[in-house]
């Protein structure tokens, strides 16, 4: 075991298919690698248990209840190690605004299961970080899908079935994401149950919105294999549409949405689980995305950030 050990994870945007997501259809999600999660653990040899992040500081026994994913992940990670009074202190560092779309709780989940696997030096697959770090997502959200898991974690953008083996996509498209946060915060789980009430009570009409956010989805990815950016802008914008009509936009993504729209955004959808929280604009060239950031953030966002399209290491 290690006196010092760390854990990283970033951020990630979803491009086309939350929500849809959840009823098997599609999605696709990029890393966001430049927006950063952290979490280092020290070793305590008095066997005290401590939590620092910026929403509890104190003993890991008596964690707040919106860490509780987070503490049912370290009770399992420490079983799963023999080490159950294992003494510890981690501290969690993030620079992913919490409670917008961008992932925070997968990455927070994603960095402790690192951190705690280097802890424990002890080589961590692929298949169990995910399976693991969705321990902290279904006790927050749920019922996850496991995008969240599966995009914070991964150094490419991710093509996703709920279910699957999912795996990485090559992107090479020229332009620039353009993401906004509306600095509303809104919890994933409340956006999933109003579409999950919604389709219970209008049944089809749902549906057929699921099940086209699955058809742009699709024509997404093959518009990122062809290079054709038309294509892709006109499933972003029809997945916005579709969004709308779940119940999951709000006024201040619309005002944003139409600000980046009048401003040179070829495209512009929220991302993530949306009812606040951010979204995102396509611009064809770096210029253009420069212009929009400035103008979204004068039109009320609460930051902006400027990625090309096809990440790069
Ligand atoms: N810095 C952090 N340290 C620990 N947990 C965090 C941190 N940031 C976010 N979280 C966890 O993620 C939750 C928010 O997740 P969620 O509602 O899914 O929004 P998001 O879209 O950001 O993932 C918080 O309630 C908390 O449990
Ligand atoms: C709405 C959903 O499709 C994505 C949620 O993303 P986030 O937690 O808002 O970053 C839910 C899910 O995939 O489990």
């Amino acid at each position: 075991m290690k006196n010092l050990a760390t854990g990283t994870s970033h951020a990630k945007i979803i491009l086309i298919g939350e929500h849809g997501v959840v009823y098997g259809q599609p999605a696709i999600a990029l890393p966001i690698s430049t927006i950063q999660m952290q979490a280092v653990i020290h070793r305590q040899s008095d066997g005290d248990q401590t939590v620092k992040s910026r929403y509890f500081n104190g003993d890991f026994n008596t964690m707040s209840a919106n860490l509780g994913g987070i503490q049912a992940l370290i009770k399992t990670l420490l079983t799963r190690f023999d080490a159950p009074d294992q003494g510890f202190d981690i501290h969690i560092t993030s620079d992913i605004p919490s409670e917008r779309g961008m992932g925070s709780s997968a990455a927070a989940a994603v960095a402790v299961t690192r951190a705690f696997y280097d802890f424990f030096e002890q080589p961590l697959p692929h298949q169990v970080l995910l399976k693991t770090a969705n321990i902290a997502e279904s006790y927050t959200h749920g019922q996850p899908s496991g995008l969240d898991v599966a995009t914070t974690s991964a150094k490419a953008p991710v093509w996703f079935i709920k279910g699957r083996e999912n795996y990485t996509i090559p992107v090479k498209l020229p332009g620039y994401l353009v993401i906004a946060d509306t600095g509303i915060k809104s919890q994933t789980k409340v956006a999933v149950a109003t579409v999950r009430n919604l389709l219970m009570v209008e049944g089809e009409t749902i549906q057929t919105r699921i099940d086209d956010l699955g058809r742009l989805t699709r024509q997404t990815r093959a518009a990122l294999a062809d290079g054709q950016l038309t294509a892709l802008a006109t499933a972003l914008n029809g997945a916005q549409d579709d969004l709308r009509s779940l119940g999951v936009s709000h006024p201040a993504l619309e005002q944003l949405l139409a600000v980046a729209r009048q401003n040179g955004a070829i495209a512009a959808k929220l991302t993530g689980s949306g009812q606040g929280g951010c979204m995102i604009a396509v611009a064809p060239e770096e210029t253009i995305a420069n212009t929009l950031s400035q103008k979204l953030s004068a039109a009320g966002a609460t930051a902006t950030w400027v990625e090309p399209l096809s990440p790069t290491d």
